[in-house]
């Protein structure tokens, strides 16, 4: 029998370019340090069961193995291997896990069912698509630090989790271990973020792939979709990505991204002319930010380095401006932008998809600490909610078996259990109980790393 492991995989912030990224236009995005984790237990052969466990949003199902749409997933033309490029759903897939999913969800209110529903078709397709009718039970318990529906990326990152356990049960996943080439480490990680993209296209319409690339993979990239159906999207890593004072604030006004995008979808059909330079006007910020990027030393002295961020920040306010004439912004987020800008601090945008959720803002250099604190005290009055977050964490990871070893002590090693995962109290519990990097000496995860650190 497997051990009990976990695997674990951030959020994003996009610094430029949503919503263009989904019509092919390039994208930057950094991985942040709020992360969901997933508990795989694997339980004796004799149940025949599979559990979905999340607890963030109070969804907890048994599904009878037996009883799941095997005989469809497997017909010879529909059966995909753990390595195949999967770019859109199969209809008559979809349709048979709809009434399975659905099951989880009958007395719910209609916007909590919505949110159980598409989380479970994801798990469903992913499960249904990598395991087998044969596949031992299995609880999968999930918990996240990231808000969900605030545009850090939770389901890209839920999706990345998903994908990562299943590859690893089937044994389809190598390492990751010290020595890794890293070109070994970016087949893994491209093979956990292929599946994560089948189950982002269960969640919203037509994602992009930014959110489950940067996931995966961590660290920033410029992203940008292919245009040609079943081509994968080009990804650049940006080592040289600065580590600038970002501040990140919720709006604490839920949304849905299928629904921004959806959004978008529409304007663009309705008012092509005018839409299609809007998106183009985006992508012209990301490259000309690349270029900054590329360009610049943000560690060199100071003169430059004030010149080079008040360039990123024009950029990041021409960036919202666009996504505001897109009708993706909020009155709650255009709040936040008001405030930084009438303080003169900064330059503000949305991050994700919009409709509510968060906002980033850039502070100039010169800023003082005493400033930053009475505009972090209007947003804490207005109801507004502050993240402390690092840009550039890494992507997936995975602690196998799910036991912290004390380096110095073998004795002092502690086993994490499903009833202690579920108890750890709140965000902060979580992070307490098997945070990534969290405290010292629990040092046990490990990362795929596309390069050499
Ligand atoms: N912790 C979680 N537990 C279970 N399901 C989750 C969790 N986090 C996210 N999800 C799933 O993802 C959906 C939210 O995804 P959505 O794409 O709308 O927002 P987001 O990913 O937070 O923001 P963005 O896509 O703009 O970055 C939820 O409805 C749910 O189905
Ligand atoms: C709005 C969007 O561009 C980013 C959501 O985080 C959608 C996507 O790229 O899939
Ligand atoms: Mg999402």
């Amino acid at each position: 029998m497997a051990p009990t492991f976990m695997v674990s995989a951030p959020g994003k912030v996009i610094v430029f370019g949503e919503h263009a990224a989904v019509y092919g236009k390039p994208a930057i995005a950094a991985a942040i340090s709020l992360r969901s984790y997933l508990l795989v237990n694997t339980l004796s052969k004799s149940r025949h069961t599979v559990t979905l466990n999340m607890r963030d949003i109070g969804l907890d199902h048994t599904w009878d193995i037996a009883a799941l749409p095997w005989a469809a997933f497997n017909q010879p033309e529909k059966k995909k291997s753990f390595h195949s490029l999967v770019t859109s759903l199969d209809d008559d897939l979809l349709n048979t896990i709809i009434p399975h999913a659905e099951e989880v969800s009958e007395h719910l209110p209609e916007q909590d069912r919505k949110i159980h529903i598409s989380s479970a078709k994801a798990f469903l397709y992913l499960f249904l698509s990598l395991s087998s009718p044969h596949s031992p039970a299995v609880i999968y318990t999930l918990r996240s630090t990231i808000p969900i529906g605030a545009g850090l990326g939770s389901s890209a990152s839920v999706c990345v989790c998903l994908s990562a356990a299943l590859l690893l049960q089937i044994r389809a996943l190598a390492g990751p271990h010290p020595d890794q080439p890293p070109e070994e480490a970016e087949l893994q990680i491209e093979r956990v973020n292929r599946w994560a993209y089948v189950g982002e296209m269960c969640i919203h319409g037509n994602p992009s792939g930014v959110d489950n690339t940067v996931s995966a993979g961590g660290k920033a990239v410029l992203f940008r979709r292919q245009g040609a159906a079943g081509s994968s999207p080009l990804v650049t890593p940006l080592p040289r990505f600065p580590k600038l004072p970002l501040l990140l604030v919720n709006t604490r006004q839920g949304r849905s991204t299928s629904t921004q995008v959806e959004k978008v979808g529409v304007l663009r059909r309705n008012h092509p002319k005018v839409v299609e330079p809007i998106l183009e006007g985006i992508g012209e910020v990301s490259k000309s930010a690349l270029e900054l990027i590329s360009s610049t030393d943000f560690d060199g002295d100071n003169g430059s380095i004030n010149a080079a961020v008040e360039h990123l920040g024009t950029l990041i306010r021409i960036n919202h401006g666009f996504l505001v004439s897109l009708g993706v912004s909020h009155p709650r987020l255009e709040r936040i932008r008001e405030l930084v800008d009438y303080a003169g601090i900064g330059w503000t945008k949305l991050t994700g998809a919009g409709g509510g959720g968060c906002a980033i803002t850039l502070f100039r250099p010169d800023v003082e600490e005493e400033t930053i604190r009475e505009l972090e005290q209007k947003f804490e009055a207005e109801g507004f909610e502050k993240y402390e977050t690092v840009l550039g964490a890494d992507g997936v990871g995975v602690l196998w078996p799910a036991v912290f070893r004390n380096e110095d002590d073998d004795t002092a090693a502690e086993e994490i259990d499903q009833e202690m995962f579920e108890k750890a109290e709140g965000a902060q519990g979580v992070d307490r109980l098997v945070g990534v990097g969290a405290q010292e000496n629990r040092k046990g995860w490990k990362f795929w790393r596309r390069m050499a650190v």
